[in-house]
């Protein structure tokens, strides 16, 4: 939580004014952060100085390793955050590619599950991943990108957190990932919890114990209309002890988040947290 609060706490202190062409809306930005999360001692990184809607942000995780293109989709499983993007942003509304209402097109998990080859079959990159990990092995490109700049304007938005390494060191799973362009108030909120499960599913899947999972954020930015609450009200307030994440140990394979895991598989325990604010969305 301190680190969440340090950076944001830069951006107040040392952020610059940079136009957004694509929101409308200028954003106090820093470059460069550089975060982790303790899986291996289970200090669950949820925001405590404001309510965290966590279950959201496992159930968007969840979508995108199944490869969801759809906010329909993410809905079912208890997730709103894509309907904005997939409905309402002028330019992929007027995207011939956008199939209809709710289309995302191709990002995030679509790259992730079934990236296109130049013959036209499809590479799992996930399942990949997760193979060659259930058998020990670590190729040094145990990469899932769902970066794929041939295809952005097949899609709605550009992945944020976009590349996911996996290592393994001495029998302990790692994960570094990154993310180009990071909304601090509504959008870490949501991925500092998806490094820290990813890893955590990862690690029970293939049969591994968890170690760090570090987090690189290129472009950190508070837009213009969230600034005041937070400088004046989260920041004004004291963290609480991290809180631990129980994950259902039903959950076995890939085939089993495929198929039947929800949000009930995943339960904290010990979250303290202040009154919930309600940030600003920039579509
Ligand atoms: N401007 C912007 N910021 C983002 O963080 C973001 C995007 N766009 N577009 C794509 C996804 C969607 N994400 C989102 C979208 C909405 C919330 C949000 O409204 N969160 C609320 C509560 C959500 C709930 O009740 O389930 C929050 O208070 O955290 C969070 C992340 C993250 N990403
Ligand atoms: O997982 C996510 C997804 C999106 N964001 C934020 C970062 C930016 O504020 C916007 C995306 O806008 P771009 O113009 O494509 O950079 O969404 C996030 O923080 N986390």
């Amino acid at each position: 939580m301190k680190q969440y609060l340090d950076l944001c706490q830069r951006i107040v202190d040392e952020g610059e004014w940079v136009e957004n062409k694509r929101t409308g809306i200028k954003c106090l930005t820093v470059i460069n952060a550089d975060l982790e999360y303790d899986v291996a001692n289970n200090q669950f990184p949820l925001i405590t100085t404001r309510k965290s809607f966590y279950k959201a942000a496992i159930a968007e995780l969840l979508g995108y390793l199944r490869g969801y293109d759809n906010a329909a989709q993410f809905r079912e499983i208890g997730c709103k955050t894509w309907d904005a993007n997939a409905n309402q942003n002028d330019a992929w509304l007027n995207n011939p590619a956008r199939k209809g209402d709710d289309d995302m097109g191709r990002v995030y998990g679509v790259q992730g599950r079934s990236w296109q080859r130049p013959d036209g079959s499809t590479l799992d990159q996930l399942k990949k991943v997760v193979d060659n990990l259930s058998k020990g092995i670590d190729d040094r490109g145990e990469i899932v990108t769902f970066y794929n700049p041939g295809e952005f304007e097949l899609g709605c938005l550009r992945p944020c957190m976009h590349s996911h390494q996996f290592s393994l060191l001495g029998g302990t799973l790692y994960l570094n990932s990154t993310q180009r362009s990071c909304d601090v108030p509504l959008g870490l909120n949501f991925n500092q919890i998806q490094c820290f499960v990813l890893l955590a599913l990862m690690a029970q899947i293939t049969g591994h114990k968890p170690g760090k999972a570090y987090h690189k954020i290129i472009n950190a930015h508070i837009y213009e209309n969230q600034l005041d609450l937070m400088r004046d009200v989260q920041l004004k307030r004291e963290p609480f002890p991290a809180p631990q994440l129980k994950i259902n140990p039903k959950i076995q394979s890939l085939e089993d988040i495929e198929s039947w895991v929800t949000t009930d598989d995943f339960d904290v325990v010990g979250y303290q947290c202040h009154d919930p604010i309600k940030y600003p969305f920039a579509v």
